[in-house]
Parts: C-alpha cells; structure tokens; sequence
C-alpha cells in the first residue's frame, strides 16, 4: 500500500507542484492521474520514488516512509518501483536484451552491467519478459532501430525483468499513435491483472483514463479534485478537472 500523508511540494522557485494530498492506494489497483498540463501528473508521480523531494509531509509504501529513507535502504525500496517514461529511456545504442536485463542492475551493481556480466537466471527472466510483451524476436535489434511502441514495449520488459511491485508509467503513450497506444495499455493492463502489480499512469485523455482505470485521481493546480472508481468519473467530474478547457478539447 502507498500512503500520501500531508503531501506539499513547493518548488525552489515558488511554485506549488502539490498541496496537502492525503489519499491511499491500495496494491494491485490501476490508477490513472488525469488533469490537464502543470497540474502536478509528474509531480505526484516522481514523489513516489523520489525523482522529486517532496517538501512536506511523508509518502509510505507499505508502511515504510520512502522519504524518509536514505543511501542502502532507498535504493532496495526504489528497487521494488518500476519506471516508464515518456521517451522510453533506453540505451539507444545497445541491444534490446542489454536494455531489458538493465532492469537487473540494481540487484547486482553498475560494474556487472558494464561488463555485461548477468547470471544465466537474469538472461531467462529477461527472455520471458520480452515473450510477455511479444518481443522476443527482436532481443538482438539495437534499441534504436525500433518503432517508438516497440521502444515502449522494451522499457515494460525492464520493468518485469526488474520484477518490480509497483510500477510508475509517466505519459507512457503521448509520442505514440493511436493503434500502438491501444497495445502498451493492453500490455500495462494484463501485467497489472495477471501479476497484481500496482499501477499508476499519467495521462491526458479522458477516454484512455475511462477505458483502462480501476480509479481515476484528478490533479487540478496541485489539487486532489476527483479521486473515485472510474464509474463514478462522469463528464461532470471531468469538467470540474479539466475546467472548460474541456469543451475546447472535444
Ligand atoms: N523544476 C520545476 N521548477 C519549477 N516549477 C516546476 C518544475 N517542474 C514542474 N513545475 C511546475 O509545477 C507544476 C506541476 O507540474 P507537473 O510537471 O507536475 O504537471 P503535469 O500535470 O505533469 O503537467 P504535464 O501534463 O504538462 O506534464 C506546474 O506549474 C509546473 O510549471
């Protein structure tokens, strides 16, 4: 379970990113953040493994104050949470099975990857996530030789080679169209129904938020101003998120 307790993020310029979010989330649920851009998605999201410090307040996993953790401890916490990031965040240059088996790293050490030193249990756990997404044909490409959905695809492999517990998707699908957006959900949302891993996605269409969501929590100005199970997030809801900018997007 994650707890936000009192959480406040004021940038060091002044701006609030979050203010005072208080809310529980329990594991196995598929959250989707919704709100519209500079509502505090990224914020929100990047507190959970401290990508960005929050200034008040603490965030719990499982009882366990992540931000109150520091050196040896955190990074096993960090371990347990799995990223996806906009722009994929792979190493271009290297194999697709050299990216997938990164998400071992932070059980073996920088000097093992470097030398591309992994156990033989580390190389069928990375296969086995690269059948789970259907890209184990391709182990051997290099990275960039792949379509932006199958990049995509590759950073969901790391994360189950990672076997994270709880797993962080920022705009996973903002640089992709609309059929390859439909295929990372669908692969986000079986490894969430099949393995109960937490999942928590940053997005900006309602109609995805609708389709995929067991809940939706809605930013506004750093704000919780929706947070309910996706049948109770009516277009009314969705107004009161997005204010009219709503309209002027339909
Ligand atoms: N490094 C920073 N320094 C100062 N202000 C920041 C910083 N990062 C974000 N902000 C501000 O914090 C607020 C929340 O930003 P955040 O990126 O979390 O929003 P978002 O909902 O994810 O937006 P988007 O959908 O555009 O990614 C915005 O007002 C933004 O301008």
């Amino acid at each position: 379970m994650i707890e936000f307790k009192n959480v406040s993020k004021t940038y060091p310029n002044g701006t609030k990113g979050l203010k005072n979010i208080n809310l529980k989330i329990e594991k196995g649920e598929f959250i989707v953040i919704v709100g519209l851009s500079g509502a505090g998605k990224s914020t929100f999201l990047r507190s959970i493994n401290r990508l960005h410090e929050i200034t008040e307040g603490e965030i719990l996993i499982d009882g366990k104050s992540i931000t109150a953790t520091r050196g040896g401890e955190l990074l096993k916490m960090r371990r347990d949470i799995g990223m996806i990031f906009q722009n994929f965040n792979l190493v271009k240059r290297s194999s697709v099975l050299r990216n997938v088996l990164s998400g071992r790293v932070a059980y073996h050490g920088t000097l093992r990857m470097l030398l591309g030193m992994f156990p033989k249990e580390d190389k069928e756990l990375a296969f086995q996530a690269l059948n789970r997404v259907n890209m184990l044909e391709k182990a051997y490409s290099r990275a960039d030789e792949l379509s932006g959905g199958q990049q995509q695809r590759v950073s969901i492999a790391r994360v189950l080679a990672q076997k994270a517990k709880l797993i962080l998707a920022d705009e996973p699908v903002a640089s992709l169209d609309p059929l390859t957006t439909e295929q990372v959900m669908n692969d986000l949302k079986h490894i969430n129904e099949q393995d109960g891993i937490t999942t928590i996605v940053n997005l900006h269409y309602v109609d995805l938020a609708r389709k995929y969501a067991t809940r939706i929590i809605g930013l506004r100005d750093g704000e919780v101003v929706f947070d309910g199970p996706v049948e109770e997030a009516t277009d009314e809801c969705f107004s009161e998120i997005y204010g009219r900018q709503l309209e002027k997007m339909n």
